[in-house]
């Protein structure tokens, strides 16, 4: 049987080339969005759009999103417009214009546009992901998590985790042998969140194959599947990812998390169990639907607030959420602070001297308050997350059609956005000679004469990220008890010059950070 000529083969070429020019048209028509709005573009390719070198790991997410907008700047636009695949991509080039998509019309711009599937992959449903009103109401039951009260609760649980990282850090000085500070602090940060978000000892410090560990590392290190399930959430609609029950979080992942979740949520439940941790305070929002400054998980008095209870699957989202942004964020700052100081031994001086001197107004003790007075500290904490920001860019959703500030240009609704955060750190308008690391770029009156919106590893306005006075305190932790009790130099096994891993989408070192550790009296 023959369809358009007489011979099946031709047949079969004529459908193939069919399809093949529409698919074409297709992605000539989709390249063309941005003309067609009047939004300067770049030179996109068929199906990888301007995502090319990304996509076979020449280089990093952050990298890529630089690439792009140093072309929009070097040409002297305030924004410009890329594709991921076919997808269309808006990028702020003007601080300004950051200024209103994060905060002054946030209302427009107020989802991060991640895939969500709260029921195939209930993991998803987290307060990252989640949107609109729902995102809403989580924040605001969130917050109280948050406060400078609470942090200072929990501070004890995270001082205790600095005991493991100084025994390891003891040993390899003792041994001369070199420290995987990436590593050790991966293991570190992990026993704090786990210990704090799940109530649990992970013991990860002690044993580097601890399950927690293991999981961990499995989120973060990204293979060829995982970049290819980036690249559908990034390029494909979600309603249809939605329709075939695509699950984006990984099963074993997945059964991990849910399985000691569940099991730490029953024991606490079962036996009353009161401890200093967001645990806690998410089992307080399961039974009650609020978050109190008690030791109750459950009210007997019948004050409950029914509509604000979240459930099981909703706790578990949270917890988990807490730990991603909780343990690598945190050490691959350290790690890079570290990798800056090893190689700026006056600075790593200038940092330990403070430590010394607050210390000893302190009886010598890490405290919550201790760490607030260490100035320098800040200044060398916010210096790193400028170089190196754990998430290279920011994504947005265009949630309601938009009017770009000076412009008739429309973005529709649906339109995503992405905020180059590396881009705009090491931009030299804000930054002069950005590649030079200098804790005075945070100097007073340094910060006072930039632009708003020139500094965003933690994102800005209303969706800024909730952990970042956690995500400050215990990089200070670790760099304070590492400093205190050692002197770093770069071991000749850490690459130079560094380069950052183009497979993770962390910024993380390739081939990690390697230090000779001295310890001191
Ligand atoms: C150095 C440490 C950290 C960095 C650099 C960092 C960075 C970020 C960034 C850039 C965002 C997106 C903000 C935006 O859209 O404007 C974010 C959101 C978030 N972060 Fe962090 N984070 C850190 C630590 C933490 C910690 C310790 C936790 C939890 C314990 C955490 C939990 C979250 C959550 C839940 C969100 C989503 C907030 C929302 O959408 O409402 N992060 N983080």
């Amino acid at each position: 049987m023959t369809l358009i000529t007489n011979n099946l083969t031709l047949d079969l070429v004529a459908i193939i080339a069919t399809f093949l020019v529409g698919i074409i048209v297709y992605f000539k028509w989709q390249l063309s969005y941005w003309d067609r709005l009047g939004v300067p573009s770049l030179n996109p390719t068929l199906v990888f759009g301007d995502f090319k070198n990304y996509i076979f790991a020449k280089c990093s997410l952050g990298e890529q999103f630089k690439e792009l907008y140093d072309q929009f700047k070097s040409k002297g636009y305030k924004h410009g417009g890329i594709f991921v695949g076919p997808k269309p991509f808006y990028i702020p080039v003007d601080p300004d214009l950051g200024k209103h998509i994060m905060q002054k019309d946030f209302q427009h711009f107020m989802n991060h546009g991640f895939y969500i599937n709260e029921e195939v992959d209930p993991l998803t449903g987290n307060l990252f992901s989640l949107e609109d009103a729902k995102w809403r109401n989580m924040r605001v039951k969130l917050t109280p998590t948050f406060t400078s009260g609470k942090m200072k609760m929990m501070f004890q649980t995270l001082a205790d985790c600095t005991r493991g990282l100084k025994e390891i850090m003891d040993n390899l000085a003792l041994n001369h042998a070199p420290a995987d500070i990436k590593e050790i602090l991966g293991r570190f940060t992990t026993d704090i969140i786990g210990s704090v978000a799940f109530g649990i000892e992970c013991n990860s410090l002690k044993n580097p194959d601890a399950e927690f560990r293991k999981y961990g590392r499995k989120i973060v290190e990204t293979g060829f599947i995982d970049r290819i399930k980036v690249f559908l959430v990034l390029s494909i609609p979600h309603a249809l990812l939605r329709f075939w029950r695509f699950k984006f979080t990984n099963t074993e992942v997945e059964t991990f998390f849910m399985g000691a979740i569940q099991d730490t949520v029953n024991y606490r439940e079962k036996n009353n169990v009161y401890r200093k941790d967001f645990m806690h305070l998410l089992l307080q929002l399961k039974n009650r639907g609020l978050v109190a400054d008690d030791q109750k998980i459950t009210d007997d008095k019948g004050n409950i607030k029914e509509n604000d209870l979240i459930t099981i699957n909703e706790l578990a989202a949270q917890a988990f959420v807490f730990f991603l942004g909780g343990f690598e964020t945190s050490s691959t700052t350290v790690s890079w602070a570290l990798y800056e100081l090893a190689t700026n031994q006056d600075i790593q001086e200038k940092l330990r001297k403070e430590i010394n001197d607050v210390l000893s107004r302190h009886n010598n003790k890490l405290s919550y308050d201790a760490m607030m007075e260490m100035t320098y500290m800040d200044k060398v904490i916010n210096e790193t997350l400028r170089k190196y920001p754990p998430l290279p860019i920011i994504p947005r959703v265009c949630n309601k059609d938009y009017t770009i500030p000076n412009t008739s240009t429309k973005l529709s609704r649906g339109t995503s956005v992405a905020i180059p955060v590396l881009a705009i750190h090491t931009d030299p308008e804000y930054y002069p000679n950005p590649e030079k690391f200098d804790p005075e770029h945070f100097s007073e009156e340094n910060v006072k004469a930039r632009p708003g919106f020139t500094w965003l590893p933690f994102g800005d306005g209303p969706r800024i990220c909730i952990g970042m006075r956690f995500g400050m305190m215990q990089s200070k932790v670790g760099l304070a008890t590492i400093l205190k009790n050692y002197k770093i130099k770069l071991n000749n096994k850490t690459e130079f010059p560094i380069k950052v891993d183009p497979k993770n989408f962390i910024t993380t070192a390739k081939g990690g950070v390697w230090l000779d550790v001295e310890k001191l009296d």
